[in-house]
């Protein structure tokens, strides 16, 4: 199941229809500030704890939870922004029975810290009073827990406004927010656990999960299997690469058209030089801009047909204008400097620049980086999960192409067909000892499909 992913607004927006339709304020803080407990226990154990809290509901929680771990048998100590101003918190505050501590260079350290000083209501940097005992309190702790997300870190954007240092674990509430699959904040996150505190979540932006591939047809032929052809450039072995990984990820015939043969390609990919093989009705993506280099023709000619597409690589620098896509069935797959030099700088959160290029170009486009998100024109928004870093290797993104044209020959719609590449190519990167070459990835690939 993919998990939802909420902004700020919509968390708000979900927690008021929840009280509208009577669901207790308070009742509500309880469910996460237990499930927050609970999180806490599993990981850490009942041992020596410090809560720090804010002054609104994040803090709340953190109220809660300390009560729920005293009850466990853990030693438990709270030190508090100051007096809680929401309201649920100050219910919160008024269940916990023992000394509230300031937040100041005198706090004691503690073996475990659970940081509920700031969450989805986060507008500002933290000042430095705060700020400055809290990243030492972090750095003292064997291990910290956040509550919802680490404070600091600005829910919608991923943007650390103030960085107190990372979390081992993060308790999210309800549903995961874009920043705990945004970076930089989601390197801070630690393990992200969700907690179910019993708002309907549903939402068009999600972590994208195991795909459902295609079944195979067991009458079919090697055609209905999906048919993908490449296009070779300046640099054959980046197309080699993606050939080859379309051919591992299920294309049932992989070609590549190219005026010299291409060394280290498997027999089984087909290496054509007849320009006519572009026009076959049989082809069921057309992959074009790995190694394309400085030959802008081989875009132009695969734009005159009408194949779904998948643009990469050079491919994406020698598009120019958006405007030109428009009316193609293409997925794009720019990392930063492609995306930059195809949309310029567009304004907001990476999120918000991928489903303005998606709307822009009716494409659907592949974000890359480490936090790589899928966007489609009408506004679905997928979140990879997690990938290992060593995926910043040469060729990795070539493979990626691949698996998506792959995909999308099989018969996926462009979205998901893109989807189902991020997750397959993240969980191969999972499956290859580190450090792997993008190599690697094509031959771990059977083992996650
Ligand atoms: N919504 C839900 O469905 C559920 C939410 N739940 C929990 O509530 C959390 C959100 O709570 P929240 O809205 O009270 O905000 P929170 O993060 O505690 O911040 C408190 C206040 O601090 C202020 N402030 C902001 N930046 C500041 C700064 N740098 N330095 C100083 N002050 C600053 C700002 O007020 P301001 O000063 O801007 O008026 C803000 O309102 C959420 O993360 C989750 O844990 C769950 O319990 C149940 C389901
Ligand atoms: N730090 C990182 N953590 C996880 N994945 C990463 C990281 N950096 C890059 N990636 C992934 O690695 C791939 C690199 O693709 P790309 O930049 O096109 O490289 P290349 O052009 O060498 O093939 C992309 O799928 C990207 O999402
Ligand atoms: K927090």
């Amino acid at each position: 199941m993919a998990r939802p992913i909420l902004t700020a607004t919509e968390m708000r927006r979900l927690e008021q229809h929840a009280f509208e339709a009577g669901t207790d304020e308070y009742a509500l803080m309880e469910r996460a500030g237990a499930a927050l407990a609970e999180a806490t226990l599993r990981f850490a154990g009942a041992r020596e704890t410090l809560v720090l809290v804010g002054k609104g509901n994040n803090g709340g929680d953190g109220y809660v939870a300390a009560r729920l771990l005293v009850e466990a048998g853990a030693s438990v100590r709270i030190a508090a922004v100051g007096e809680p101003t929401a309201d649920s918190a100050k219910l919160a505050a008024k269940d916990w029975s023992r000394p509230v501590e300031a937040i100041d260079e005198n706090t004691a350290p503690a073996d475990l810290v659970l940081d509920c000083l700031f969450g989805t209501g986060l507008t500002r940097p933290i000042d430095e009073d705060i700020a400055e005992p809290a990243r030492r309190l972090f750095t003292a702790a064997r291990r910290v827990v956040a509550c919802d997300l680490p404070s600091g870190i600005e829910s919608d954007t991923g943007a650390i406004l103030t960085d107190l240092g990372p979390a081992d674990l993060t308790v999210t509430m309800g549903a995961l927010k874009p920043a705990h699959r945004l970076s930089p904040a989601m390197q801070a996150c630690g393990r992200v656990a969700s907690a179910a505190i019993g708002l309907e979540t549903q939402s068009d932006w999600f972590e994208i999960a195991e795909p459902d591939l295609p079944a195979l047809d067991a009458q079919g032929h090697k055609f209905d299997r999906g048919m993908v052809h490449c296009l070779s450039g300046a640099m054959p072995g980046a197309i080699a690469l993606s050939a080859h990984a379309a051919a591992r990820a299920g294309a049932g015939y992989v070609r590549v058209s190219t005026s010299r043969m291409i060394d280290g390609l498997p027999s089984s990919v087909v290496q054509t030089e007849d320009a006519g093989a572009l026009d076959d009705e049989r082809i069921g993506c057309l992959l074009v801009g790995p190694g394309m280099g400085d030959i802008p023709p081989l875009l132009t000619v695969a734009l005159t047909k009408t194949h779904p597409l998948v643009l990469d690589a050079d491919a994406l620098r020698h598009v120019g204008e958006p405007d030109r896509l428009a009316g193609h069935d293409a997925i794009l797959t720019p990392h930063e400097g492609e995306f930059r030099a195809l949309f310029g700088d567009l304004v907001g959160s990476k999120a918000d620049r991928a489903l303005l290029a998606a709307q822009q170009t009716q494409c659907v486009i592949v974000y890359k980086g480490p936090d790589t998100l899928v966007a489609a024109p009408d506004g679905r928004l997928g979140f990879a999960p997690p990938a290992p870093a060593a995926l910043a290797t040469a060729g990795a993104g070539d493979v990626l192409s691949g698996i998506i044209a792959a995909m999308r020959a099989r018969g996926m719609e462009p979205f998901e067909a893109a989807c189902a590449g991020v997750w397959l190519h993240g969980r191969a990167a999972e499956a290859c000892d580190i450090p792997f070459i993008a190599d690697d990835l094509i031959a771990a690939l059977p083992d996650v499909m």
